[in-house]
């Protein structure tokens, strides 16, 4: 199954990937980042799904169409068979207070032979739990999980499996219910499918009512804002960078990584993208979720926590699964957690900055531990850095860290000037010079008239194309037009555009294989080219982009020009925030078509709020 052909459904604390023939590919229960009980995505069927649809000879059918219902993450897949038509109805209720998966079989015409296998495996595919049937409904057990089918029709073991055939004629609802509880703990109450059907799709339109954005691509716009919803984990406002583990970046290689974390970076952003849209109650849930995760002394602070906050998230690879389409190591656990990664200063305290300028109330610890993690930045920027994409290979003086420090010292000088917060500020403003003043000097090729990847470098990164973004420089200057055009011309495959330049030794990140092109990096170079004024190019550029979205409206981390598939973790918030930012800077520039040198999410240029 290619990554593209999966939908999405979740709860905001953990969410499934189905497949387009009904079958559940992936499901870690009961928070994101658990161990999962279906884990078909990184290996067969025997590492746990749970496969719904027609039942027939031959291979299973693929849905003939399928689509979110309406602006909600309910999912309907369609097939149309000899015998008549067949609605399944995917969805992931809000907890009360177990996980529940819901699937509805609804004949639509005709009659419908369907069958169903389900194959539960704990601690990704590795436990085969003890099944037992009780009332008619069916349990299964392993280790600290237990999980309750409650299904209309009886099902059958054999195998190691569980199966039933059954039809469906026009008119009739058969709703399959799926809830996990620790297996301590007694038998779950049932809930009812149909009300909790009622309420989830309630539940979503609602939230989408509240959204400010009425421009261009509204629909792309409002499934990206849908998926990123999707990705935060409501107890304690923290986001995940995608809900899944080591899909890969070059399939049948070994850049795997598990994305089920919080990312201070790809948190910050997903934030920047939903209080720009109107949604300001996740930032304060964010900045508390932040209080918490930081709490404590500025240089323990690390880039991604676990979803609440946990520090500790040891990489280790899972030898029992095969990966994704062979791509081995599947991993669990990041090593990036202990990186150095200068650029999330900067992220922290634009977010924040951004946070108050939208309105949110001010809060006194915000602003002491943003005076804590400025008094470190002022001893520690000059020092090289992993940078923003987590190279493995040595540290480096990546140019975006030092670019990010600059934006962390102007946002708080931003706080004072705009929101009377107290600091040195003085000082910040000679050392927010002195950074600008290092970065042109050393981070600039004056004879090809490109900012680079790193101090001394000829290499090119595309996260240079947030230079304007950010505010380091105006879009007009002619280093950032140079620099665009040098990634335009070296950086892109098919106009898409790649992280930095893999070289033949992978000196720079220290992994072996390629990958695809970074789909941020190619929203990054539609809103640059927005910005200084070449609107038509760039709107080619995004609605090639939006097209590379799946037939759900969701996007990988990456896109293989060569292969014509999405690529890596799925769907990745990276992905879907800066859709969001090209859209709004778009229809900005379509009102002003000069220079526009305002980001949504990142200048200093948002409404004051006060
Ligand atoms: O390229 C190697 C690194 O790849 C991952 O990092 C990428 O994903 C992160 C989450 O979205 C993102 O914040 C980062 O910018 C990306 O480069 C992986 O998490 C790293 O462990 C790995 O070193």
């Amino acid at each position: 199954m290619r990554i593209e052909d999966y939908a999405l459904i979740g709860d905001m604390q953990s969410a499934a990937l189905v497949a387009r023939d009904g079958s559940i590919d992936w499901l870690c229960l009961p928070r994101f980042d658990s161990p999962s009980c279906f884990a078909a995505l990184l290996g067969s069927e025997r590492n746990g799904h749970w496969w719904l649809g027609p039942n027939g000879p031959g291979e299973r059918p693929m849905a003939t169409r399928r689509r979110y219902r309406d602006e909600t993450l309910v999912l309907e897949s369609e097939w149309d068979t000899e015998g008549g038509t067949v609605r399944v109805i995917d969805f992931m209720p809000p907890r009360h207070p177990h996980p529940d998966v819901v699937r509805i079989v609804e004949g639509v015409r005709g009659t419908v032979e369907m069958a169903t296998t389900i194959r539960v495996r704990f601690d990704y595919g590795r436990i085969v739990p003890w099944v037992r049937r009780s009332d008619g409904h069916l349990q299964a057990i392993g280790g600290p999980d237990s999980v309750w089918l409650h299904a209309p029709v009886p099902l059958k073991g054999g195998d190691y499996a569980h199966r039933a055939t059954f039809t469906v004629s026009e008119g009739e609802r058969l709703p399959f219910v799926f809830t996990w509880h620790p297996s301590h703990e007694p038998m779950p109450v049932e809930i009812d499918p149909e009300l909790q059907l009622v309420e989830t799709e309630s539940m979503w339109r609602e939230w989408v009512s509240r959204c400010t954005y009425d421009g261009p691509w509204r629909d792309a716009v409002i499934r990206s804002l849908i998926t990123l919803k999707a990705l935060t984990y409501a107890p304690t406002g923290g986001i995940v960078a995608a809900p899944t583990t080591s899909l890969p970046e070059d399939l049948g290689g070994v850049r795997n990584w598990d994305y089920r974390y919080c990312w201070l970076r790809d948190a910050t952003m997903t934030l920047d993208a939903l209080i720009g849209s109107g949604y300001l109650e996740e930032a304060r849930d964010w900045r508390r979720w932040l209080l918490r995760a930081i709490a404590g002394r500025a240089q323990d602070l690390q880039i991604m926590y676990g979803v609440a906050g946990e520090r500790r998230l040891p990489e280790m690879e899972l030898e029992w699964l095969p990966g994704y389409e062979d791509s081995r190591p599947v991993r669990i656990g990041n090593g990036a957690v202990d990186q150095l990664q200068l650029d999330v200063y900067g992220e922290v305290m634009n977010s924040l900055y951004l946070s108050r300028s939208y309105g949110l109330e001010p809060d006194t610890r915000a602003w002491a531990i943003q005076r804590e993690l400025l008094e470190y930045l002022e001893h520690h920027w000059d020092a090289p850095d992993e940078g923003l994409w987590e190279v493995r290979g040595p540290r480096r003086h990546f140019v975006h860290s030092k670019v990010m420090c600059w934006v962390a010292l102007d946002r708080a000088i931003g706080q004072v000037e705009r929101f009377g917060r107290t600091g040195p500020v003085e000082r910040w403003r000679v050392l927010r010079d002195r950074i600008h003043a290092e970065v042109c000097d050393k981070g600039y090729d004056p004879e090809r008239n490109t900012f680079t990847q790193s101090y001394g470098s000829r290499e090119l990164d595309a996260a240079l194309l947030l230079i304007p973004v950010v505010g380091f420089l105006p879009p007009e200057d002619p280093r950032v037009i140079g620099t665009i055009e040098a990634i335009q011309r070296e950086l892109t495959v098919e106009g898409f555009v790649l992280r930095y330049p893999l070289a033949e030794d992978n000196a720079v990140d220290g992994l072996p294989g390629g990958e695809g092109a970074f789909l941020a990096c190619s929203f990054w170079m539609a809103e640059a080219l927005a910005m200084i004024g070449r609107r038509e190019e760039a709107t080619r550029l995004f609605e090639r982009l939006l097209a590379l979205r799946n037939d759900l409206g969701l996007l990988a981390e990456e896109y293989d020009p060569h292969t014509g598939r999405l690529v890596g973790n799925f769907p990745q918030a990276f992905s879907h925030v800066p859709l969001i930012h090209t859209a709004r800077a778009l229809a900005k520039a379509a009102e002003s078509p000069a220079l526009t040198g305002t980001h949504p999410g990142l200048t200093r240029e948002a409404p004051s709020g006060e």
